[in-house]
């Protein structure tokens, strides 16, 4: 885990991207609070609408920011200029889109899609590199096909072998199992989790998937542009040699103390407008406003 004041490898503080469409604006990113450490495999989830896919563009680098601070491996995505960009993208982070018609060209086999970002970036030894990659990825069969000779599964195996193809040190995905059947993204999700524990990559992966989320450590939930509850999940083997599942959920806390409460919390309570809060020895409680109900503060 971070240690507050240590650099994180994503380190988003109070972002916000507001769009003008048609003379309205609209708020996709309000003060979002994001780290992560390097090598982490972090999901991010939320409702449609939240800001997930606004929040992907910043960190690749396609975007910017309209206030707030992002950096990803040391570089300052507010203030990177063409050339900065240009090289971030081609050398510091990959991607992998839901549609793999965003990820591979369809008139180029896998071999060529995978060695295409080493010609763009005039890299050497690529076609060792090619072969490398799609071992890793359990693909070497597919090397000579063309995208619509392949199964989903394989097409977004290739796509992260596409990612991968020039080091980078952070894999951004954006639903990369979205359009697969329950095994297929099982078996994807896997890929992307082999190449984190061998390469060390960090990856951070959008996803509505369960599967996708509920087998990682970390899962941020992005609630309105916000960064709203995280769930920490942990294995440890208990004095039998069993092992033991923990998972706790945590509500984020930003640089100035404001938090989100869960959605259920406040339905259960019927929190509204305003609610007591007490300070307690070792944790503070919230209560209902009991003056707009019945007096009573619990
Ligand atoms: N280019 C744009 N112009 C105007 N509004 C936009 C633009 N891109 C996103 N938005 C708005 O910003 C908000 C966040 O969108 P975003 O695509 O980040 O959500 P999301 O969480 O990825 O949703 P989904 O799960 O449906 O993909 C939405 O209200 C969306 O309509």
């Amino acid at each position: 885990m971070t240690v507050t004041g240590e650099r994180a490898h994503i380190e988003c503080e109070d972002l916000v991207r507001i769009f003008t469409a048609k003379g309205v604006e609209v708020q996709a990113l309000q003060g979002l609070n994001l780290r992560v450490d390097r090598s982490d495999l972090v999901a991010i989830v939320g409702a449609s609408g939240s800001g997930k896919s606004t929040l992907l563009n910043i960190l690749s680098g396609l975007d910017t920011p309209s206030a707030g601070s992002a950096r990803v491996a040391g570089h300052d995505l507010l203030s990177m200029r063409r050339r900065e960009r240009a090289r971030y993208q081609r050398h510091v982070v990959g991607f992998v889109w839901q549609q793999t018609a965003r990820n591979l060209l369809p008139y180029l086999t896998a071999a060529e899609n995978v060695a295409l970002p080493m010609v763009i970036a005039r890299r050497s030894g690529r076609s060792e590199r090619v072969d490398h990659l799609l071992d890793v990825l359990g693909v070497s069969h597919t090397k000579d096909r063309r995208p619509a000779e392949l199964s989903g599964g394989e097409q977004q195996r290739i796509s992260i072998a596409v990612a991968l193809a020039n080091e980078p040190e952070v894999i951004l995905a954006d639903e990369p199992t979205g359009e697969l059947d329950e095994q297929t993204s099982g078996n994807v999700f896997e890929a992307i989790r082999h190449v984190n524990v061998e390469l060390g990559v960090t990856v951070v992966v959008v996803t509505h998937d369960p599967l996708v989320s509920e087998h990682v450590r970390r899962t941020v939930q992005i609630r309105d542009g916000r960064t709203s509850t995280e769930v920490v999940r942990r294995s440890e083997v208990d004095e039998h040699g069993a092992e033991q599942h923990h998972v706790e959920e945590f509500a984020v806390l930003d640089r100035v103390g404001r938090l989100q409460l869960p959605d259920d919390f406040v339905r259960a309570l019927d929190l509204r407008e305003r609610v007591r809060l007490r300070l307690e020895q070792d944790h503070v409680g919230i209560w209902p406003d009991g003056s707009r109900r019945n007096g009573d503060d619990g």
